[in-house]
């Protein structure tokens, strides 16, 4: 589902960043990277969305190779797999709904399959009566079930999140958890780079640790491990 193969990368100003990580996420999982600010957990993150490209190895995908694609395949990328960040991201002058409805416009919908679409997700994230608002008009937790929802509405199998609960208040963080958890029991895999210890030790799911770039533990039912 996703693997990476020996992947290194270091940044233009000479910073090691990820240092030769090999690892096996199989569809449906739900993983934490934690780690110390700085160690990579972004970097790791990004190179699994392309944002980034490491200097050597292998990101398989779905059965397809990220390191070799060409720029102009990224956007099929982003149908496989969908990101949450952890300031929103939403365009500030579109709707709650045509935030959605624009992920998939993308890729020509027709306007009923949009709706249908957008409707759904906004169900999902319990968002339904906000559907005509604008992003300033919601709470920081509201803003972040859009972005998921958004993050979703292409039906990917993977969503990558990079410390999505880093803005919001703990109660408005377990929200988006309980999201994050809806979605995964729907089949689909999350990867999740946070700090929040509160939230990765009572979850007991799988905790993949890095060091220094490098995976310093992986456990299948594991803790945050550090004071954060
Ligand atoms: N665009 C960049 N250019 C140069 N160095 C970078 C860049 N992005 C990250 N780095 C460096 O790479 C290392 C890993 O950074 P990264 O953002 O992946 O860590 P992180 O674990 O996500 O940190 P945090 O928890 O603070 O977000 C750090 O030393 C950082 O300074």
């Amino acid at each position: 589902m996703i693997e990476m193969q020996d992947v290194w990368k270091s940044y233009a100003n000479g910073v090691m960043a990820v240092n030769g990580i090999t690892v096996k996420i199989e569809k449906g999982e739900f993983v934490y990277v934690v780690g110390q600010s700085g160690s990579g957990k972004s970097t790791f993150i990004k190179l699994m969305y392309r944002e980034e490209v490491p200097n050597r190895g292998k990101i398989i995908i779905d059965g397809t190779d990220i390191t070799t694609m060409k720029n102009k395949d990224v956007p099929f990328l982003r149908r496989k797999l969908g990101v949450v960040f952890q300031d929103f991201k939403l365009l500030p002058k579109l709707t709650v709904y045509e935030n959605i409805a624009f992920a998939l416009e993308v890729i020509e919908e027709t306007p009923r399959q949009i709706r249908k679409k957008v409707m759904e997700v906004l169900d999902l994230v319990k968002l339904k009566h906000k559907a005509r608002f604008l992003p300033s008009e919601l709470s920081g937790g509201e803003q972040q079930r859009v972005s998921i929802a958004r993050s979703i509405v292409n039906n990917p199998s993977v969503v990558v999140a990079d410390e999505p609960t880093g803005n919001l208040d703990p109660e408005n963080a377990w929200g988006i958890m309980e999201v994050f958890e809806r979605i995964n029991d729907n089949g689909t895999t999350v990867v999740m780079a946070t700090h929040n210890k509160d939230i990765v030790d009572r979850m007991k799911k799988r905790v993949i640790a890095i060091e220094s770039g490098m995976i310093a533990r992986d456990d299948k039912r594991g803790d945050f491990g550090y004071e954060g």
